[in-house]
């Protein structure tokens, strides 16, 4: 290694970093100043970020990769509207569930991220406007919707303004290293589930498995009991400092989970964006088929449908419905005119950016 190349790059990395400080405070500059025109309106803007995210991403030019770009913008960004005021988001805690990672990854450090104990709890503390933002999963890959989003969405006066999608890693913990002398294994039921087959072919049938609140509940009661594990994520394996005997674990390669951004605000349209909505259809033969078709007719493409009993009476169900664009494009609005002509009951829930990272 010659002494001197290695110096010649580290002085211009000196030299680099002096500018990318003195550009990204000139960027900051810029926003607080974009702060004080909104002069106490709504500061955080999706569409505008989402925008940002890609355009960047599509004039990257390498070696860094598109993602590891957008991340260091996302937090760029995510510190520059902490200047215009630091926005406080609920999440279902405690630390280190993976909805403090997705909300981390959505908002950035420059969020102040607050753990809720449930998800009714996240939506009542933006519903009071204590809190600015709740980030709530709504589906996972392996294991389908989350319901209680679901149902709260129906009633909630919150619109969804963005959507998180955080592939889900789990790991098996324990504070000392080996699976010698494992008696339980505590987890949330869902990441038990999505793990069932390692857990079969890996430990013992004796092993009890508990379900618990969440994974960070499981790691924080691993913590305390030798003879015991925990099915959870890499933050709560950093947070209550456990040995990670076994990395990946869960049978779907693919496992991911899908997160709602939600507050009091409606986004503009960026040219890549999704509108949820919540639509009941008359309890009677042929009635869903009816209530799609215009969908379909109008050219508009449908990413999710989920059906969930009603709770207004025995065998009744509302649907989930998202549909590709924003309700403010002709063919989206098109499609949703024909859809409040046929059913029962149409609640816009948001149109708002796909995710970027
Ligand atoms: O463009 C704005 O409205 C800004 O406030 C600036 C900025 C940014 O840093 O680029 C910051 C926060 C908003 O959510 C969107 C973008």
């Amino acid at each position: 290694m010659s002494d001197h190349l290695l110096k010649q790059h580290r002085d211009a990395i000196d030299a680099i970093d002096v500018d990318i400080l003195h550009l990204l405070n000139q960027r900051a500059l810029h926003a607080r100043e974009i702060g004080e025109i909104k002069g106490g309106g709504v500061i955080y803007r999706p569409e505008r970020e989402a925008q940002v995210l890609r355009r960047i991403q599509d004039l990257n030019p390498g070696p860094l990769p598109d993602e590891a770009v957008a991340r260091l913008f996302r937090e760029v960004m995510s510190e520059c509207l902490a200047l215009e005021k630091p926005l406080s988001i609920a999440f279902l805690g405690p630390e280190g569930t993976f909805s403090q990672l997705a909300a981390t990854k959505h908002f950035g450090h420059g969020a102040h991220v607050v753990a809720c104990s449930s998800i009714d709890e996240a939506f009542r503390m933006v519903e009071a406007r204590t809190l600015d933002y709740v980030v709530a999963p709504v589906e996972n890959s392996t294991e389908g919707a989350v319901g209680r989003t679901l149902d709260l969405m129906v009633t909630t006066p919150l619109k969804i303004c963005g959507e998180v999608v955080l592939r889900i890693h789990h790991h098996l913990l324990r504070k000392t290293p080996g699976l010698a002398g494992i008696r339980r294994v505590y987890s949330h039921a869902q990441s038990l589930a999505q793990c069932h087959e390692w857990l079969n072919k890996n430990l013992p049938s004796e092993v009890e498995r508990v379900s618990v609140a969440s994974n960070a509940e499981a790691a924080r009661l691993a913590s305390l009991d030798p003879t015991a594990a925990a099915i959870a994520g890499q933050a709560a394996a950093e947070r209550f400092n456990l040995e990670k005997l076994a990395g990946s674990i869960e049978d779907e390669p693919n496992n991911t989970t899908r997160f709602l951004v939600l507050g009091f605000q409606d986004v503009g349209a960026t040219g890549k964006d999704r509108t949820s909505i919540v639509v009941s259809a008359p309890n009677r033969p042929g009635a869903v088929h009816q209530l799609l078709a215009p969908i379909a007719a109008s050219g508009v493409s449908m990413s999710k449908f989920e059906s969930r009993p009603s709770r207004a009476g025995l065998w009744d169900y509302v649907f989930f419905i998202d549909l590709e664009g924003h309700c403010s494009e002709p063919h989206v609005a098109e499609a949703l005119e024909a859809l409040r002509a046929r059913a029962s009951y149409v609640k816009l829930l948001g149109s708002y950016p796909q995710a970027v990272i």
